[in-house]
């Protein structure tokens, strides 16, 4: 097992700079997400851990030990691709042991290694089996057994569930979580899917534009998301925004409306009256009804529809043609072009620059 320093970590790609400094740091046993949008540079992040990339600038240590110039083979680390990259004409067996092999490990502990990992991902039964013989989500396991044998420090996981079913995904995501209990290894795991992160993650590395967004466990960057990317990005359905004016500003909270919204007073530091932001509400705080005296209350014209069993999702577009969704009761009858109302608690509400 190993931690891990990312201290000001950049990558060029030609003249384009795609990591732009990132710092962080990963302790022992940890479970950390790098979750973004498609092309934040979060797979070349991880890469860079591999030593499949070169780093352009700043140093990466892995246990303590600066690695920037360490081959992969010797950096303690063990990836698996989305790819599965399966040898097609080996068995399960052979293909989980393969790497052992090449190091020249002896035979009996290679077996020994392989039918651990087998125990551990339940593949016993499929040892000989060729990778045509077996289903996505096995031929998946065996990539992570072959991660398995070599005992890493750490593991390195880029988007290992993207090409598996959906109903496959959430259990193959209890599985990753199990393996980690039960292993307690370093593992970072590179996803663009934030149900991935907030389920998995002990912390959550949330990047955009070759830059770390914020750093913090699924439940920090829910209620106190540093800005308005991570706001939008991390909790489903998407957290609302809609423009408003600061009217007056002190000691950390400030007075917004807009047409829409009458004055209310919400958490939010660093604004002067006069600036314009925006209110963020998550569809969780929204509440059918109208508002009283110190609430926020919105309204519009019912858009959207989606009965998910759990929760019903329903959208407005309000006058100034803004779209805000809920989540609200099951039970409620609601029909399209209706009139809706609802109703949050300012403290609910977040404010973003
Ligand atoms: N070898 C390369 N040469 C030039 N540009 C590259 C290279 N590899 C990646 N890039 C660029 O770096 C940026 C980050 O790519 P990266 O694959 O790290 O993104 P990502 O966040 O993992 O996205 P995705 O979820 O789509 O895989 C992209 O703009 C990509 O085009």
């Amino acid at each position: 097992m190993a931690s891990l320093r990312l201290a000001g970590l950049r990558k060029n790609f030609g003249s384009v700079n795609i990591i732009k400094g990132v710092d962080l740091e990963i302790e022992d046993g940890e479970f950390v997400v790098f979750v973004g949008p498609s092309g934040c540079g979060k797979s070349t992040l991880l890469r860079m851990i591999a030593g499949l990339e070169d780093i352009s600038g700043g140093d990466l240590y892995i246990g303590g030990r600066l690695c920037n110039d360490i081959p992969p083979r010797e950096r303690g680390i063990a990836m698996v691709f989305q790819s599965y990259a399966l040898y097609p004409h080996m068995t399960v067996h052979e293909n989980m042991g393969f790497g052992l092999s090449l190091n020249k490990t002896p035979k009996a502990e290679l077996d020994a290694r392989v039918r651990e990992a087998a125990r551990i991902l339940k593949m016993e039964h499929l040892l000989d089996r060729k990778p045509s013989q077996l289903s996505g989500g096995q031929r998946q396991r065996v990539a992570i057994g072959r991660a398995i044998v070599r005992k890493p420090a750490v593991f390195l996981f880029d988007e290992p569930l993207s090409n598996l079913d959906a109903a496959l995904r959430v259990d193959m995501r209890m599985e990753l979580a199990k393996l980690h209990r039960d292993l307690g290894a370093t593992m970072i795991y590179v996803t663009h899917d934030q149900v991935e992160a907030m389920t998995l993650a002990d912390k959550i590395v949330v990047l955009d534009g070759g830059l770390v967004q914020q750093v913090g466990s699924p439940m920090e960057l829910y209620k106190n998301p540093a800005n308005k990317f991570v706001a939008g990005f991390i909790g489903a359905p998407k957290m609302n925004f809609l423009a408003v004016k600061v009217q007056a500003a002190h000691g950390g909270t400030a007075t917004v409306a807009s047409e829409e919204i009458s004055p209310i007073p919400v958490r939010g530091k660093g604004f002067d009256s006069g600036d314009s932001a925006w209110l963020g509400i998550r569809p969780q705080y929204l509440k059918p009804g109208r508002a009283a005296d110190g609430e926020g209350g919105i309204c519009g014209k019912i858009v959207l529809i989606e009965r998910l069993g759990t929760e019903t999702i329903v959208a407005i577009e309000t006058r100034a043609n803004e779209r805000v969704v809920a989540s609200i009761p099951v039970d409620m009858e609601l029909a399209f072009d209706d009139n809706a109302e609802f109703l949050f608690n300012p403290s609910a509400a977040h404010l973003f620059a």
